[in-house]
């Protein structure tokens, strides 16, 4: 059976709350369960800000990044529908470093002003930042108080998204591929979760356990 604690590496009193709401970073690999763990930290009362809607919405139908994303990539990144085509533009990403930064330069400015537009508008709960690529990012990392990472085996996280999103097991493993590896995550955590082998229901403790913990006011 593997392990299924939740490792709190730091803690932080918990009796004065702070003069602004709390700032968590959530990451975690492809396929670790961060959105699954971001819908339980909503549920308590966490404003979720989640890069990967932004980023979606940013390539909907008309979205501000599409004319950008057209003009570097071609006609063919944008779908029949005016979307981008986020098929074509995985497996063009995904197989070539350089693409992705490239998509990367438009999209990630782009959704950091939105997370401060979304930010500034949250009131007075908690944040929660769900970003999958936090651990590369310094600028990320200097921007959040805590850092919760999602953790889970590569071989785990190859079935959870082969079924989720029906995607080839070679298609995952690029992704994985292309994003830190587990160690550099943990190397970064306030905590982790490690979310193998672990019910849905054990998943839900371990996140309230650890949202009581950061944040007894909310
Ligand atoms: C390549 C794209 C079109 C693929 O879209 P698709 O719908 O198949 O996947 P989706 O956006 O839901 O992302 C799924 C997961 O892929 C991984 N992923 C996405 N972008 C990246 C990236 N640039 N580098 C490494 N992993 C990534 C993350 O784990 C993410 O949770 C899309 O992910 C994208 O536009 N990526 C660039 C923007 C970005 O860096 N997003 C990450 C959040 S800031
Ligand atoms: N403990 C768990 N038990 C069963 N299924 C789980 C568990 N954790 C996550 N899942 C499932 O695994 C899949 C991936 O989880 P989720 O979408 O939360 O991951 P993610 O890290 O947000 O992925 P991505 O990086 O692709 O956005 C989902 O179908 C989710 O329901």
């Amino acid at each position: 059976m593997t392990s299924t604690t939740t490792t709190t590496v730091t803690t932080t009193a918990a009796s004065a709350p702070p003069a602004t709401p709390l700032r968590i970073g959530l990451t975690g690999g492809i396929g670790s369960g961060k959105s699954t763990v971001a819908a339980l930290l909503a549920g308590l009362g966490a404003a979720v800000i989640d890069t990967d809607a932004i980023s979606r919405e940013l390539t909907a139908p008309g979205g501000a990044a599409l004319p950008a994303i057209a003009a570097r990539f071609g006609p063919e990144a944008i779908g029949a529908d005016g979307a981008l085509d986020r098929a074509w533009m995985r497996q063009r990403v995904f197989a070539d470093a350089a693409a992705r930064q490239q998509l990367e330069g438009i999209l990630h400015p782009m959704i950091g002003a939105e997370v401060q537009r979304r930010s500034a508008a949250a009131g007075a709960a908690p944040r929660v930042f769900d970003v999958p690529l936090l651990a590369e990012s310094l600028h990320w990392r200097e921007r959040v108080q805590r850092i919760l990472v999602v953790d889970c085996s590569e071989e785990t996280q190859v079935q959870r998204v082969m079924q989720r999103s029906q995607w080839s097991e070679d298609t995952v493993r690029r992704v994985i591929a292309q994003q830190a590896p587990r160690a550099r995550r943990r190397a970064i955590a306030d905590a982790v979760i490690h979310n193998d082998g672990l019910s849905l229901e054990a998943l839900a403790l371990e996140v309230e356990t650890l949202w009581r913990g950061w944040c007894p006011a909310a």
